[in-house]
């Protein structure tokens, strides 16, 4: 049989990325989708975005809820102050395994704590197994439907703080509809649109960032 998507991917960022540095990874996996293959990683364009909302939140703990193949793990974990962390959860054990090489490969494997298996399932373990109070960050990339379950369910848990700052990816393309409806009528979140592109191509995409209020 042959290989994956996300073990291509990995290929070439062994082959054309530098061991240790997280821009080189970035680097590699956007040259990658955007010339050889397309991938549904955040990619270079909102990738700027996020880089500059998480250079203004600057947070201890993070949340990613959707791994896929590490590439939005690598551009958060490298922009963390030292003794912060990213907890990111991935349904796929394929993708997970994928993306615990190539976070490896970037050198963040000890700022960034990957976790396998359903949101919704390990959202309410957050505490007890790590010790979270609360998270001070969350980017939503996972499956678009499960954005406003998994916010509830963040809120239900006491995982969110005044401040937090929610950064949902797919807004408009793949979409998420009933998030945009949940956050942006609801008077605990201040919520705001980053017009950008899907990752890779020309189609119109979007983050939105809502901020927890309390
Ligand atoms: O990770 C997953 C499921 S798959 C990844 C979701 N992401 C997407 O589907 C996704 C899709 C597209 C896209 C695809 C085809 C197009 F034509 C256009 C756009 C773009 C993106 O940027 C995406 O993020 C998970 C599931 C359950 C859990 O509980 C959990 O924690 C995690
Ligand atoms: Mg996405």
């Amino acid at each position: 049989t042959g290989s994956s998507r996300p073990q291509r991917m990995l290929k070439a960022v062994q082959k054309n990325a530098t061991k240790g540095d997280p821009k080189s990874v970035i680097s590699a996996i956007d040259y990658y989708c955007r010339h050889k293959e397309w991938a549904m990683n955040v990619g270079d364009d909102k990738g700027l975005i996020l880089d500059s909302v998480l250079t203004e939140v600057n947070p201890s703990t993070a949340l990613e809820l959707g791994t896929y193949c590490g590439y939005s793990s690598v551009r958060i974990a490298r922009l963390l102050s030292p003794d912060s962390k990213l907890i990111t959860i991935e349904f796929n054990p394929a993708f997970a395994a994928i993306a615990r090489q190539i976070i490896a490969y970037a050198g963040l494997q000890d700022k960034v704590i990957l976790v396998e298996g359903a949101s919704g399932d390990l959202i309410p373990k957050m505490k007890e197994r790590f010790g979270i109070k609360s998270f001070d960050f969350v980017f939503l990339d996972h499956w678009k439907d499960r954005y406003v379950p998994d916010t509830k369910l963040l809120e239900d848990c006491g995982l969110l703080k005044k401040g937090t700052v929610l950064l949902a990816d797919n807004v408009i393309c793949p979409g998420a509809p009933e998030y945009l409806k949940y956050v942006r009528n609801n008077p605990r979140y201040e919520s705001r649109y980053y017009p950008s592109n899907l990752e890779y191509t020309k189609v119109e995409d979007g983050l939105e960032k809502s901020v927890f209020l309390e």
